[in-house]
């Protein structure tokens, strides 16, 4: 494969491959916003400012080069008979929207109960960046996230919350400052027995 033809957001719905663009592509796509926003993209200010854009676009969207699988395919069993919730809570995130490409910032808190093993505590947090840096929404972050530790743990539960801001509704549009989205999903054991659904809950400290 071409290194400039890869899949590129091969787990969305469309499958299929858009060659990507040339880094010097994508620092002429840069010069023609800054000429959009009304700014000279020649002054000297701004000369190295396409090169910096791409290279932050190469960490904001890393995840398109990721995969959740890779991330989860080291288990402990080891582990004492431990057999109840994993939680971890607070995991900080930034993600962008893909309907204007803005961040979104939040948290997130993932719990699991363990079937077959453990995974590192830090796959927890490595598999949600897998998802964040790539273009989102926070449902569709909120069900991958939720799908990958179901189909590569094979837990008898998972619960997954997150808890953003989105600054496309505060830095424009209906300049909603501080408002906080909050979507989980329950699946398995935390979707079928309410008391450990409310066991998630109250360890992270929303009951
Ligand atoms: N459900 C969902 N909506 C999102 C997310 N991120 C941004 N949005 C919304 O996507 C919508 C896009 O609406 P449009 O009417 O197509 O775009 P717009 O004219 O820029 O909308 P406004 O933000 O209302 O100005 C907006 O309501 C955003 O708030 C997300 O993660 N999930
Ligand atoms: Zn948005």
């Amino acid at each position: 494969m071409d290194a400039h033809t890869k899949p590129v957001g091969a787990v969305l719905a469309s499958t299929t491959e858009i060659r990507r663009p040339s880094r010097e592509e994508a620092e002429a796509a840069v010069r023609t916003l800054l000429a959009w926003a009304g700014d000279d993209p020649g002054r000297e200010g701004l000369l190295e400012t396409p090169g910096r854009v791409t290279r932050a676009y190469g960490e904001f969207f890393a995840g398109y080069d990721q995969d959740a699988g890779t991330v989860l395919s080291k288990t402990f069993k080891d582990v004492g008979g431990y057999d109840d919730i994993v939680l971890v809570r607070d995991i900080p995130f930034n993600s962008h929207c893909e309907h204007h490409m803005v961040p979104f910032v939040g948290k997130a808190h993932i719990a699991y109960l363990p079937h077959d093993g453990v995974v590192g505590l830090s796959k927890l947090a490595r598999l949600v960046e897998v998802y964040a840096r790539r273009l989102q929404t926070q449902e569709n972050l909120t069900a991958q996230i939720v799908d990958a530790i179901n189909e590569h743990l094979n837990p008898r539960g998972a619960a997954v919350m997150l808890e953003a801001e989105h600054m496309c509704m505060s830095m424009r549009g209906v300049r909603a400052h501080g408002a906080s989205t909050i979507t989980h999903r329950f699946t398995g054991v935390f979707a079928e027995d309410r008391v450990e659904q409310d066991r998630f809950l109250a360890m992270i400290g929303k009951r």
